[in-house]
C-alpha cells in the first residue's frame, strides 16, 4: 500500500495533497512552468490560468506522465520524479480533450478503466455502476458514447477518474463546451465528489468566476508562474465589485446621472469608479452596500438597469494583481 508505506500523509502529519518547489518545464520554444512553488491542501482547489498558462503541463507532471526540467514535487507525499505509477494508483485524472472511443458504451469504457487501475472484474463492474449513477448517467450508459452530448461525455470522463476510488482527482477544464446549466451541474458534481466521498479535487479552468462557488482555495498561474494562491473567500473579497447601471432621470432633472450617483456613494463612504455616463463600479464593502446603492438611486429618482457582482475574467485579475507584492507570492492564508 503506497500510502500506508508513506504514513506521513495517512497520519496527516503533512496535509498537503500537492506540493511543488521551483518546478520548471521548458519546451524548445516556451517555458511552460517557471519556478512554480505551491502547496495544495485537501478540499476543492481551483487552478486558474489563461489558455497556455501551464495548467495541463502541471497536471501531466504531477501524474508522473512527463518529467520536469528542474525542481521537485510531491503528490500525496509521493515524489513525482520516482513514484509516478503509485501516484496514478491514488489519483484520478480527467483529461481536457475528448478521449472517449465512440463505438463503446460508457459502462464498457469505465469498467475497462477500472480494470486498468487494478480492480478485480466484479468490483470493477460494481464500482462502474455506482460511479455512473453518481455522475447522473442511467439507461444511456449502455449506448455507444459516439451519440452522447458534450455534457454526457464530460460525465463519463469524470466517472472514469473516480472509478478506482482515488484520494485525489485532477480535473482538466471539466466545464469546457458546456452550456450554463451544464456548467452548474458539473460544478455541483465536483463539489459533491469532495463532500460525499472525501476525495480532494484540483480543477482547472480559464474562467475565475465559475470556480468562486465551487472551490475552497484558488491557485492562479500566468505564464507558468504562480500569481496568487489564497482562499476563495479572500479572492472574492478582492474581486467583489458591483456593476451599477442607472437610467436617465425621467424628467431630465439630472444632467449626469452616473456622476451624481458616484458623488453620493462616495459621500456615503463607498469606493466608486465611473465606467461611463451611466455605469459605475462599486467595491462591495459589506451586505449593506446593496441597500445603500438602491436607496441612493431611488432617492435621485433614477432607475436601476443593473446591480450585479461583476464577473472577472482571468486577464483582468492578472492586471489587478500583477505587481511586486503578488507576483510569485503566496497569501498568508495560503498555507493554512
Ligand atoms: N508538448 C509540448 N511541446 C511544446 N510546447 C508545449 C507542449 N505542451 C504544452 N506546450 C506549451 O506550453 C505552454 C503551456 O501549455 P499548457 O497546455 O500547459 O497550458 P494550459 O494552461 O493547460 O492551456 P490550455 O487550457 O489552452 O491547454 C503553452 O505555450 C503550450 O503551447
Amino acid at each position: 500500500m503506497p500510502l500506508a508505506a508513506h504514513g506521513r500523509y495517512v497520519e496527516g502529519v503533512s496535509t498537503a495533497v500537492i506540493k511543488t518547489e521551483g518546478l520548471t518545464k521548458r519546451f524548445a520554444r516556451v517555458t511552460a512552468l517557471d519556478q512554480l512553488t505551491v502547496e495544495v491542501q485537501p478540499g476543492v482547489v481551483g487552478l486558474v490560468g489563461a489558455n497556455g498558462a501551464g495548467k495541463s503541463t502541471l497536471i501531466k507532471i504531477l501524474l508522473g506522465l512527463a518529467p520536469a526540467t528542474s525542481g521537485r514535487g510531491e503528490v500525496l507525499g509521493l515524489d513525482i520524479a520516482t513514484r509516478g505509477s503509485e501516484i496514478r494508483e491514488w489519483v484520478g485524472y480527467m483529461p481536457e480533450h475528448d478521449c472517449l472511443p465512440p463505438d463503446v458504451s460508457a459502462t464498457e469504457f469505465v469498467v475497462h478503466m477500472a480494470r486498468m487501475a487494478g480492480l478485480p472484474a466484479t468490483a470493477a463492474r460494481e464500482r462502474t455502476a455506482d460511479t455512473l449513477r453518481h455522475v447522473g448517467l442511467y439507461e444511456e450508459r449502455y449506448r455507444p458514447m459516439g451519440g452522447y452530448s458534450t455534457g454526457m461525455k464530460q460525465r463519463v470522463k469524470l466517472a472514469q477518474a473516480l472509478v478506482h476510488d482515488p484520494k485525489l482527482v485532477l480535473l482538466d477544464e471539466p466545464t469546457n463546451g458546456l452550456d450554463p446549466a451544464g456548467r452548474d451541474e458539473m460544478l455541483g458534481l465536483i463539489r459533491r465528489v469532495h463532500s460525499d466521498f472525501g476525495i480532494s479535487v484540483l480543477v482547472t479552468t480559464h474562467l475565475l468566476g465559475e470556480l468562486e462557488r465551487t472551490c475552497d482555495h484558488l491557485v492562479v498561474i500566468d505564464g507558468g508562474k504562480l500569481l496568487r494562491s489564497s482562499s476563495t473567500a479572500s479572492f472574492t473579497e478582492a474581486t467583489a465589485v458591483l456593476a451599477v447601471e442607472v437610467t436617465d432621470h425621467p424628467e431630465d432633472l439630472i444632467a449626469e446621472p452616473g456622476a451624481e450617483v458616484r458623488d453620493r456613494l462616495a459621500a456615503a463612504g463607498l469606493d466608486v469608479q465611473p465606467e461611463g455616463s451611466h455605469l459605475l463600479l462599486v467595491r462591495l464593502a459589506d451586505e449593506d452596500t446593496y441597500d445603500t446603492i438602491r436607496d441612493t438611486v431611488a432617492e435621485l429618482g433614477l432607475g436601476l438597469v443593473r446591480l450585479e457582482q461583476r464577473r472577472h475574467r482571468v486577464a483582468e485579475l492578472f492586471t489587478a494583481h500583477d505587481d511586486a507584492s503578488t507576483r510569485g507570492g503566496t497569501d498568508d492564508d495560503a498555507a493554512s
